[in-house]
């Protein structure tokens, strides 16, 4: 990792950064992101991005909608979420309140990977937390890469997958309450995306390999449905090793950032039913790039 992230806050007047595992995860101290930010601070906290891939903030609880998507548009374009509604009153925050029945996230994914030009990156605040349980995890898709074997890096170059928003959740872990079926029929899958990534991309600011997978993956392109599940199997299973990830016990009034492009995340459904709810914006990313120059296509969109 690159020494960068310290010279940009040394610059942007020491806030300190705390590292939380050797691959991936940082807490920054002494920062309000409600407050006005200079551009040096900006600037260190995009570089801690590219270095950490997750970031974290605490004691950001006084920061209103308003000043999430603020501070959110300090990093790029916000874009809302192609079918859950923006809340009221904002431009474009989804709220995921798991008595909605949509804040469930108890899979491994990227945001919104049924799109071509996915997100580049989230930002998301923590409203409501339970006494217990509810973390979430991230792991670090350019990890996951950088350990498999010169054999499977080749076979995983050479691969692409569909992803879409109408994945089979009877054939996933998580079991959905009727809610939660109800939300994702009626609104989350209300009308249907479809993407083809390759599952290498290239990092359009680093220029690192990661590797695209999570769980809107519906089949690896030209296999079947039991090869295709294998292949995912084998390249997911190196995203999730232990090693590879990092794990975040929230408070209230908490931030994190993630970079999308680089990682995968996990909302463990572990707090039996207690009040949780976050607000979560998006910034626009870019149309993924395969190691041999192509790029992903959106083969379904919204019809
Ligand atoms: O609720 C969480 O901790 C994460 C939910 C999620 O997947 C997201 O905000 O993108
Ligand atoms: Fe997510």
């Amino acid at each position: 990792m690159s020494a960068q992230p310290e010279a940009h806050l040394a610059r942007a007047g020491n806030p300190s950064i705390r590292r939380l595992s050797g691959r991936i995860g940082a807490e920054i101290c002494d920062i309000d992101l409600a407050g006005p930010l200079s551009d040096e601070t900006v600037a260190a906290i995009r570089s801690a991005l590219l270095a950490y891939r997750v970031i974290f903030f605490r004691g950001q609880g006084h920061m209103t909608d308003g000043q999430q998507e603020a501070f959110a548009g300090r990093l790029g374009d916000l874009v809302p979420h192609p079918t859950e509604k923006v809340k009221a009153g904002t431009m474009g925050i989804l709220e995921l309140d798991a008595a909605a029945g949509n804040g469930k996230a108890d899979v491994w994914h990227t945001d919104v990977t049924f799109v071509d030009a996915y997100p580049r990156y989230s930002v998301l605040r923590s409203i409501v937390i339970p006494e217990y349980g509810g973390d979430t995890m991230w792991a670090s898709t350019v990890a996951a890469y950088e350990d498999l074997s010169p054999e499977l890096k080749q076979l995983a170059e050479s691969l692409w997958a569909i992803h879409s928003n109408k994945y089979d959740y009877a054939s996933t872990a998580t079991n959905m309450t009727a809610a939660e079926k109800a939300h994702y029929e009626k609104v989350f899958a209300s009308a249907q995306y479809e993407a083809k990534h390759p599952v290498v991309r290239i990092h359009p600011e680093t220029g690192e390999k990661s590797l695209v997978l999570g769980y809107f993956i519906q089949r690896m392109a030209g296999h079947n449905h039991v090869d295709s599940a294998h292949l995912f199997n084998l390249l997911q299973s190196h995203v999730i090793r232990p090693e590879n990830t990092v794990r975040w016990n929230w408070r209230v009034g908490d931030v994190a950032i993630w970079d999308n492009q680089a990682t995968q995340h996990y909302a463990l459904n572990d707090y039996d039913g207690q009040r949780r709810v976050m607000r979560r914006v998006t910034i626009a990313g870019e149309v993924p790039v395969s190691v041999d120059g192509r790029r992903s296509e959106q083969l379904r969109k919204g019809a």
